[in-house]
C-alpha cells in the first residue's frame, strides 16, 4: 500500500477501521483494511467491481461481523448491530435504493428519525402530550431535511412515484434524519444523468458543510476526484493506494486496476469527444511535424452503470 504523506488531515479522526478482514467461506472479500475518516472530510472508496467496497461498508455498519479487525467511531469500538451503529452516529444509503415505496416522502424521513426519538410504546399508544410534542419536533426536522435536499414540495408523494434521482435524494434525507456524524454513501450517483450527478455533488458538499463527514463509494471517477479530500482504492479486497485525489488519479496501478474490467467499457459522450480530439490532434501533429506536441489526455475518468 502507498500512502500520500503530504495529505493534511482535515480534522480529528472519527472513524477508524483497523485490520478489517471479511471472509465468506474460502473467499476473502476484504483483507486487512485500514481506513480512517476525519471530521470535516469527504473520503472516496473506489475499486473495480467485486473489489470488496460494499462488503467493507457492511463491516463498518454492523451488517457483517468482520472475520478479523475492529471498527471504532469517535474512540469507541462499534457493536455488530446496525441499529446500534446508527445510534452511535453513522448512517448509510444502499447501492440498491431501499425506500418504503408505499409510504410518502415525509413518512420515509420520519422513519429515519426513530433512533433519535425517546418516546416509548405506551406514550405512543396513549398519545401523551410528550409524545405529541416529540412528533411535532420530528416532523419539523423532517421538513427541514426535505427543504435541504430539495424535496419539500414532494412531501406527500409516494416514494415509489419519485423519479430515480429524487429517490436517491430521499434516501440521503432519511439517512440524515438519524442526525449522523458520518454518512456512508454507496454509489449515490448510480443511474443518474450528468445533471443529477452534479446536483448530488453539490448536496454532498452541503452535507459536509453542515459538519457531517462523508465516506462515499462510487465508480464515476470524475465525481470522486472532484468531490473527495482523500481517496482509497481497493483491489481484490486490499488497499492498493490511499492519498489525495491527484496522487490516486495518477497512480499507474490504479489505472491498471481498471483496465480490462467492465468499468472501462462504455465511455460517455464526453470521453468519446476527448478521445476523438486527442486522435485529431495527433493526426494533425503527424501531418505538421513542426507543430508543438499534443496534449496527453490519459484519464481514468469513466462511468459505470452497474447497480447491485
Ligand atoms: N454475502 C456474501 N456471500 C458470499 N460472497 C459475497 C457476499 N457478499 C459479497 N461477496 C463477494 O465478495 C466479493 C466482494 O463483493 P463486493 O460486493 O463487496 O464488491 P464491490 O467492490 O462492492 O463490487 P461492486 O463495485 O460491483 O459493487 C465478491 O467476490 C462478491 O461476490
Amino acid at each position: 500500500m502507498t500512502t500520500d504523506t503530504t495529505t493534511v488531515a482535515t480534522g480529528t479522526p472519527i472513524l477508524h477501521a483497523s485490520g478489517v478482514t471479511m471472509r465468506f467461506g474460502g473467499l476473502t472479500a476484504v483483507r486487512d483494511v485500514e481506513l480512517s475518516v476525519n471530521s470535516g472530510e469527504i473520503v472516496g472508496l473506489i475499486g473495480p467491481n467485486g473489489a470488496g467496497k460494499t462488503t467493507f461498508f457492511n463491516c463498518l455498519t454492523g451488517l457483517y461481523i468482520p472475520t478479523e479487525g475492529t471498527v471504532s467511531y469517535k474512540g469507541n469500538v462499534l457493536p455488530h448491530k446496525s441499529h446500534l451503529v446508527t445510534q452511535a452516529g453513522i448512517a448509510r444509503t444502499f447501492q440498491n435504493i431501499r425506500l418504503f415505496a408505499n409510504m410518502t416522502v415525509l413518512e420515509n424521513v420520519l422513519v429515519g428519525r426513530h433512533t433519535r426519538t425517546n418516546e416509548g410504546l405506551w406514550s405512543a399508544l396513549l398519545r401523551t402530550p410528550g409524545f405529541k410534542r416529540a412528533e411535532r419536533a420530528s416532523e419539523a426536522r423532517a421538513m427541514e431535511l426535505l427543504e435541504f435536499t430539495g424535496l419539500a414540495h414532494k412531501r406527500d408523494h409516494l416514494a415509489r412515484n419519485l423519479p430515480y434521482g429524487e429517490q436517491r435524494k430521499l434516501e440521503i434525507a432519511r439517512a440524515l434524519a438519524s442526525e449522523p456524524g458520518l454518512l456512508l454513501l454507496d454509489e449515490p450517483t448510480a443511474g443518474m444523468n450528468p445533471q443529477e450527478t452534479r446536483a448530488a455533488e453539490e448536496l454532498i458538499f452541503a452535507i459536509r458543510d453542515q459538519g457531517i463527514a462523508v465516506l462515499v463509494i462510487e465508480h464515476d471517477m470524475r465525481f470522486i476526484f472532484n468531490l473527495c479530500d482523500r481517496v482509497t482504492c481497493l483491489v481484490q479486497g486490499e488497499v492498493l493506494v490511499e492519498g489525495s485525489p491527484s496522487v490516486v488519479q495518477s497512480d499507474e496501478r490504479v489505472v491498471a486496476a481498471y483496465l480490462g474490467t467492465p468499468f472501462e467499457g462504455a465511455p460517455g459522450a464526453e470521453e468519446v469527444a476527448e478521445v476523438n480530439a486527442a486522435e485529431a490532434a495527433q493526426a494533425d501533429d503527424a501531418a505538421h511535424t513542426s507543430a508543438p506536441g499534443t496534449t496527453s489526455t490519459t484519464s481514468t475518468t469513466g462511468t459505470e452503470g452497474d447497480a447491485k
